[in-house]
């Protein structure tokens, strides 16, 4: 950091667990990936190449290799995977994660009917090859996913070997664990909260109202996916407390100066916190 500032949460060091940031790259140029890293690698801990987009970018394998080289693992997006296993091509998307030396992969369902079954089998399958990251959700707002078919199916997707599970959101954040006006359906993760260990979760949150509200009810060190790359400054100040957000979520009240004790500005108007 580049100076001193105390009561600050302490984030979780790289390679992380917990406190992951996952950045959606939607298809960048290799100078944007560049300029993108300057800042954002110390806060990123992977990259999600969006959908399919990877079918489509340029210099594929170059963006890959820049990544590689500031030592941040990547995967393709779910949405990939099923356009692979819809054409029953499972082998060939195998393939397709060696040949581009792919140390992560992500499966999904958010836009196909897959039995859960099988979709725990592809997951067992890819573990023996690379870490995986599975998906519960759907991308189809009509489709509600009672809380306890996502908590089985979360469950149920880790003992088959996910390293973790993602909570589907999509890039707009307005389904699956959103409400399609984006608010959070903070029944249904209060819900998940009670079976699933919080650092095996991977939030999807890509609006900062929604960033928020997991790092007031889950600390600094929430695992949050689908951030905008050029909002990863932003968020690690949301995560430390450094933004009007969550200015006062984590100080100690003991701690601050008394002028800013609530108390203190009920009795004193004109002292308030700053708002910022
Ligand atoms: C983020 C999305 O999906 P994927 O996980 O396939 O990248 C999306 O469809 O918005
Ligand atoms: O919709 S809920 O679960 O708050």
């Amino acid at each position: 950091m580049n100076y001193d500032l105390s009561q600050l949460p302490e984030r979780t060091p790289k390679p992380r667990e917990q406190g992951y940031t996952m950045v959606m790259d939607k298809g960048m140029s290799l100078r944007e990936v560049e300029d993108f890293l300057e800042v954002g690698e110390a806060y990123t801990d992977v990259v999600k190449l969006g959908w399919a987009t990877s079918y489509v970018v340029p210099n594929l394998k170059r963006k890959l290799e820049i990544y590689r080289e500031a030592n941040i693992p990547v995967y393709f997006g779910g949405t990939l995977f099923e356009a692979f296993i819809i054409r029953n091509q499972f082998d060939d998307y195998r393939r397709l994660l060696d040949t581009y030396g792919m140390e992560y992969a992500e499966v999904s369902d958010g836009s196909i009917d897959l039995d859960h079954e099988r979709k725990c089998e592809y997951i067992r399958e890819l573990s023996k090859y690379v870490r995986v990251l599975s998906e519960v959700g759907s991308k189809d707002a009509e489709k509600i996913i009672p809380p306890y078919k996502w908590i089985s199916q979360m469950q149920t997707e880790l003992e088959a070997g996910a390293i973790k599970v993602i909570g589907e959101a999509r890039e707009g954040g307005n389904v699956g664990l959103f409400r399609s006006t984006g608010e959070v359906r903070s029944g249904l993760v209060e819900e998940i909260l009670t079976k699933i260990p919080s650092e095996k979760i991977l939030w999807e949150a890509p609006q900062k109202a929604q960033q928020v509200w997991f790092i007031k009810l889950l600390g600094a060190n929430v695992n949050l996916g689908n951030i905008a790359p050029n909002e990863v400054v932003s968020l690690e100040t949301i995560r430390l407390g450094l933004r009007g957000d969550t200015f006062s979520h984590f100080l100690d009240m003991d701690a601050v100066d008394p002028m800013f004790h609530p108390a203190a500005k009920t009795s004193k108007p004109g002292t308030s916190m700053p708002r910022g």
